[in-house]
């Protein structure tokens, strides 16, 4: 069970190290049984010198697939689809194979190649190219089915982005409506997560951000990468929130109030990653020394998040570093799980 209490000072000690290690700013923000505990080393802009702040708005990339995966769970719900059942038998013709359903997607195990390993190959040049692109969903799909599958459908976990544009295409087909129009009605306003947007196609944050700044394969050269579409992601990573909404949301799933007791079980039907994760659907679970800790990490280029979770909800994490491509830094952040839930 977690920690009587946060460890604060590991929790400070583990922020100023990622400042040593290229992180600009860095920040973590607990929010334990109903209180805040608010955490920030460095700057949320070199240029300015502002401060960081747990408030400053940030890029959560693949923490997006966590809210993509409750809408779809909700449409289950509803009645909408079944997780069992062929994506195809949805989307007619979509997949090169008709067994991939739709749980093989919310759980990595689908084989769809992750088209991101081609974009991204040369992280800056990768990213240069499609900062301001803007994709179809299609365009997307094309990219991924370029490659053949990378294993057969529901035999292994092999992580790729391409899933969560099919649970995307999903929601679309299914509402009717645009996946901005279902995090909106279905997930940000009944939470109030005042600090969460999905402005896709939009390259720009809203409100108080943080700057991000990836880091050169090479030199170690930062590069500001603030400015971005994240269109190769959209409902797989573009969604901007705070520390605040990312511990409301996660809690509030875990607490059951966003889908059936049902369908929060089969979210937690575990497939193993590796000896301390698995992954359930469209949510990580990561075994610390004190418990297991469930939510989702992001990475998009100058932007590293951490957004998790205990299985009852009281206590929840976001810590976040504005780097990118540069492991020391991401190993040392993943250092803030235990500080914050097992102290
Ligand atoms: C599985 C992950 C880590 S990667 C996946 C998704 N992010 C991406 O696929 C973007 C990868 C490129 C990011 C870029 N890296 C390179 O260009 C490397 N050549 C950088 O670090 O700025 C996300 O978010 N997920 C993380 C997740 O789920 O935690």
């Amino acid at each position: 069970a977690p920690a009587a209490a946060p460890d604060t000072a590991e929790l400070r000690k583990v922020l100023r190290t990622a400042r040593s290690q290229g992180a600009p700013g860095a920040f973590a923000r607990v929010d334990d049984n109903g209180k805040a505990l608010h955490l920030a080393e460095g700057v949320a802009d070199r240029g300015t010198g502002r401060a960081i702040g747990t408030g400053d708005l940030i890029r959560v990339g693949s923490v997006t697939k966590t809210f993509t995966a409750v809408v779809l769970l909700q449409l289950v719900d509803e009645g909408k689809l079944k997780l069992d059942t062929s994506v195809n038998t949805y989307l007619p013709g979509l997949l090169p194979d008709k067994r991939i359903t739709v749980r093989h997607v919310l759980s990595h195990r689908s084989g769809l190649y992750d088209h991101a390993n081609s974009l991204f190959a040369q992280s800056v040049q990768g990213f240069e190219k499609v900062r301001d692109r803007v994709y179809t969903y299609r365009q997307l799909m094309d990219l991924s089915l370029a490659k053949p599958l990378t294993n057969t459908p529901g035999a292994v976990y092999s992580y790729s982005n391409a899933n969560f544009v099919v649970a995307g295409m999903l929601i679309e087909k299914l509402t009717g409506k645009p996946v901005a129009t279902a995090y909106r009605e279905r997930l940000i306003k009944p939470l109030k997560l005042t600090d969460t947007y999905y402005v896709h196609p939009k390259n720009t944050i809203p409100g108080r951000y943080a700057r991000g700044y990836m880091t050169a394969d090479s030199s170690g050269r930062k590069i500001d990468s603030t400015r971005q579409t994240v269109s190769w992601a959209q409902s797989a990573g573009a969604l901007i929130s705070s520390g605040k909404d990312l511990n409301r949301f996660l809690s509030a799933l875990m607490r059951g109030e966003l889908t059936s007791a049902a369908q929060l079980k089969q979210m937690l039907r575990w497939t193993p990653v590796n000896s301390t994760q698995a992954y359930g659907l469209g949510l990580r679970r990561r075994d610390l020394s004190c418990g297991s800790v469930y939510g989702h990490t992001g990475t998009v280029q100058g932007y590293y998040t951490w957004a998790f979770t205990t299985k009852n909800g009281r206590r929840s994490l976001t810590s976040f570093a504005n780097t990118s491509n540069n492991g020391t830094v991401y190993t040392t952040m993943n250092r803030t799980l235990e500080a914050a839930f097992c102290g």
